[in-house]
């Protein structure tokens, strides 16, 4: 299409639109589209809603123009993307690391064998550590070679941005010269020049998603990059409104993860939800070459989570230190308390964060006590919803019950109940930086169902609750099952979150199946609700919006 005629490649865009419906799975719903690809400074292309949007409409279906290796990674299958333990099969025609015979030609790795083929060399592992560059080159190749090989992929490539301008002498380029374009032009012999290798590059570096999922038929897990051009167009946002799932054959379905209103863009976060603003605007900058000033990142307290705040070490003060200037570009303002206005400078805070990071990451996997232990020495000095707190109770709530010597069964009641904090701690935070559907919150959501039910069982068997109170607890566990299978409805079986869901269906089932049973229990099952313990038990679940709705006096919180 001429240029003139589409001067911001949109119509190119919807294109792939059509494309990516036809390529989805049969069974993935269809739905008219709610949304217009429109351009709005400073986000350039991005997608604006055209009518109200609900919690879990699906907004559309993305077929990838390309995938491959990540940037680093471990030794990978280049056919199927299976991790590998060692380089024990080489391809027979170009000598790259292949799980076998049969993905010689499997998926996109024949583009480029076509080109290793003609001066084959055997990729030298032995020289790199785990999470080398070795593949660095792979998916850049992969994109140049589209041109001949897919033109309608390559026109829609070519339609999306590449920020050459911006990413030109940075310290990523110059490596990248080495490692990608050299390598290609001058080892192998490409016929392209370095300005289209750039240009494959960086509509990489600026639009790729991180896809991860199962091998098909095993439970090998793979990592890989993805270039899906409808669900790039989406503008960053720290607290999005999207949530996507990548179904079996690789296509991205993305749905309304809470209610869009019209005029409203359709937002992504490129970068980790559960980071502080410092981090993810280094990230977003250094990554997609913009400061992100989203509703998130202006506001110190971070929606109110205060999740980057320390607690003042001033005696007995007990406020909040936050930055003085979180939009600041060169992340130099000094940090304040919110009450005695201690002042603390924003090296400091950074120094401290890395600090925790180290120790966490010397931490080995599974370790419960550890992560306890960190936990201890740092909870005085952090706010209680400081990121690194909150991820320590993220890492405890999947532990907790599910590692040797700690499966739910075997669980005191203090760590019962430690994992219910860590779960409805998670999910506070969470239903303010990322509320509606996401993956985190169905997991997190079934992880706390089954303590709670555990903790209910147990007080039944030793007769300490009235009927009424047994059954209210069974009705929470069933409520928050509902809501994790509202959240992961659209993951695909074989993930591990689709096996949740299904599992959490089951129990759905037989809880409710419980619940009419107990109904119809005597009372010589339950403890006696005496008139004097009544309203005292009822007194315990009260909260404060139970008295201000008792009062009829609105909560202005
Ligand atoms: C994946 S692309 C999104 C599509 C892009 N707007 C386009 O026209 O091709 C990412 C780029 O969009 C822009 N962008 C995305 N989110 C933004 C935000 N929250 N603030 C400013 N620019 C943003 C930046 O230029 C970024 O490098």
């Amino acid at each position: 299409m001429a240029k003139e005629e589409d001067p911001n490649n949109v119509k190119e865009l919807y294109n792939w639109l059509a494309v990516s419906e036809k390529e989805s799975p049969k069974w993935a719903p269809k739905t008219k589209r709610k949304w217009n690809l429109e351009v709005v400074e400073p986000y350039g292309r991005c997608t604006v809603a055209t009518e109200h949007i609900a919690e879990g409409d699906v907004l559309f279906v993305d077929a990838p123009v390309i995938t491959g290796p990540k940037q680093t990674c471990d030794l990978i299958c280049l056919g199927c993307y299976r991790m590998l333990d060692n380089f024990d099969y080489a391809c027979s025609k170009c000598l790259w690391p292949l799980c076998g015979k049969a993905c010689e030609q499997r998926g996109y790795h024949p583009l480029e064998c076509s080109v290793f083929c003609k001066n084959p060399k055997k990729p030298i592992i032995e020289d790199y550590d785990d999470n080398h560059s070795l593949y660095e080159s792979i998916l850049p190749l992969r994109c140049f070679l589209l041109k001949e090989k897919f033109p309608q992929k390559w026109s829609t490539l070519t339609a999306m941005e590449s920020h050459d301008d911006l990413r030109r002498g940075t310290e990523l380029w110059r490596r990248q010269q080495h490692g990608i374009v050299n390598f290609l032009i001058d080892t192998h012999g490409l016929n392209a020049t370095a300005d289209e290798i750039n240009r494959c590059t960086g509509v990489l570096d600026v639009n790729c998603h991180e896809v991860r999922s199962f091998v098909p038929g095993s439970r090998d897990e793979y990592r890989v990059r993805g270039l899906y051009p409808m669900c790039a167009m989406m503008s960053h946002d720290c607290a999005s409104n999207t949530h996507h799932t990548l179904l079996d054959d690789m296509t991205m379905l993305v749905v309304a993860s809470r209610p869009i209103k019209k005029g409203e863009q359709l937002t992504a976060t490129y970068t980790h939800i559960l980071s502080a603003t410092t981090e993810r605007r280094k990230h977003l900058h250094y990554s997609k070459f913009f400061h992100c000033l989203c509703e998130r990142c202006k506001d110190p307290t971070e929606m109110g989570t205060y999740f980057g705040a320390l607690r003042c070490s001033q005696g007995g003060c007990g406020g909040s230190v936050t930055s003085t200037n979180p939009k600041d570009e060169t992340n130099m303002s000094p940090w304040e308390c919110n009450r005695c206005r201690f002042m603390v400078k924003a090296e400091t805070v950074e120094r401290l964060n890395k600090m925790i990071y180290f120790e966490l990451a010397r931490i080995p996997p599974r370790a419960i006590m550890e992560v306890e232990g960190i936990f201890q020495k740092y909870k005085n000095v952090l706010h209680p919803q400081h990121f690194h707190l909150i991820g320590m109770k993220h890492t405890l709530s999947e532990l907790y019950g599910r590692v040797e010597n700690n499966t739910l069964g075997e669980l005191t009641v203090q760590q019962i109940n430690r994992k219910i904090e860590c779960c409805r701690d998670l999910l506070t935070v969470l239903d303010m930086l990322d509320p509606g559907i996401s993956r985190m919150r169905g997991l997190t959501l079934y992880e706390l169902h089954a303590p709670l039910l555990m903790l209910a069982n147990k007080l039944f068997a030793e007769k300490a609750l009235t009927k009424q109170k047994f059954l209210r607890k069974m009705e929470e566990a069933a409520k928050l099952l509902e809501k994790c299978i509202h959240c992961l409805q659209f993951e695909p079986m074989s993930s591990y979150e689709g096996e949740i869901c299904k599992i959490a269906e089951g129990s759905l089932k037989e809880l409710k199946g419980s619940m009419k049973q107990v109904e119809t229990l005597g009372p010589q099952f339950f403890k006696e609700s005496s008139p004097e313990a009544g309203p005292a038990e009822q007194e315990k679940d009260l909260t404060l919006k139970d008295i201000l709705a008792s009062l009829e006096i609105p909560d202005h919180h």
